[in-house]
């Protein structure tokens, strides 16, 4: 299975990277996990203008990905869904992709293009932790899928 995660974030070192490879090698017995980070020139300008042009700009960079497989769109005013209810998204799918917005978060135009909404809780997080606690339950989704102890 296929597994890519598609960020509104700047290429740049993070704090969180070492994490970040932690989960995506524990995923690996079950999944390939592609971290893909796009910020355009048009999201730097758009970040200048308003949110709306900034949500705008995040659609635009963001659709050429959403047209082919399942894909999962994180947004705090989503779906709120429990970690079993998360696993069956990795249910029977040869792949699946994950969008995490930027600081401004997505249009309805975006949203409504994806197969599902979800949200991780009722809290905002950046995207950088919103990466690091979607890893954890895409591992945590295929333990339970598995039975394998890790999820008690
Ligand atoms: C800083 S947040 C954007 C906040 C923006 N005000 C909004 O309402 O979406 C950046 C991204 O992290 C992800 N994110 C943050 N908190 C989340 C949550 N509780 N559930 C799902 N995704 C979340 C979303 O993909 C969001 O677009």
């Amino acid at each position: 299975m296929n597994i890519e995660i598609v960020s509104i974030a700047k290429k740049e070192k993070s704090i969180y990277d070492p994490l970040y490879k932690d989960l995506i090698k524990m995923i690996s017995r079950f999944a390939k996990v592609t971290d893909t980070e796009i910020f355009s020139k048009d999201v730097t300008k758009a970040h200048t203008i308003s949110p709306d042009a900034s949500q705008r700009a995040y659609t635009k960079a963001l659709e050429s990905h959403i047209n082919s497989g399942y894909s999962v769109t994180l947004h705090p005013d989503g779906k709120l869904i429990d970690s079993f209810e998360f696993s069956k998204l990795l249910n029977d799918k040869m792949s699946i992709k994950f969008f995490i917005g930027g600081a401004y978060g997505f249009e309805d135009e975006f949203l409504n293009k994806s197969d599902s909404v979800i949200s991780l809780g009722n809290i905002t997080m950046s995207h950088k932790i919103a990466k690091a606690v979607l890893l954890e339950q895409i591992y945590r989704g295929f333990s339970i899928l598995s039975n394998h102890p890790y999820h008690k």
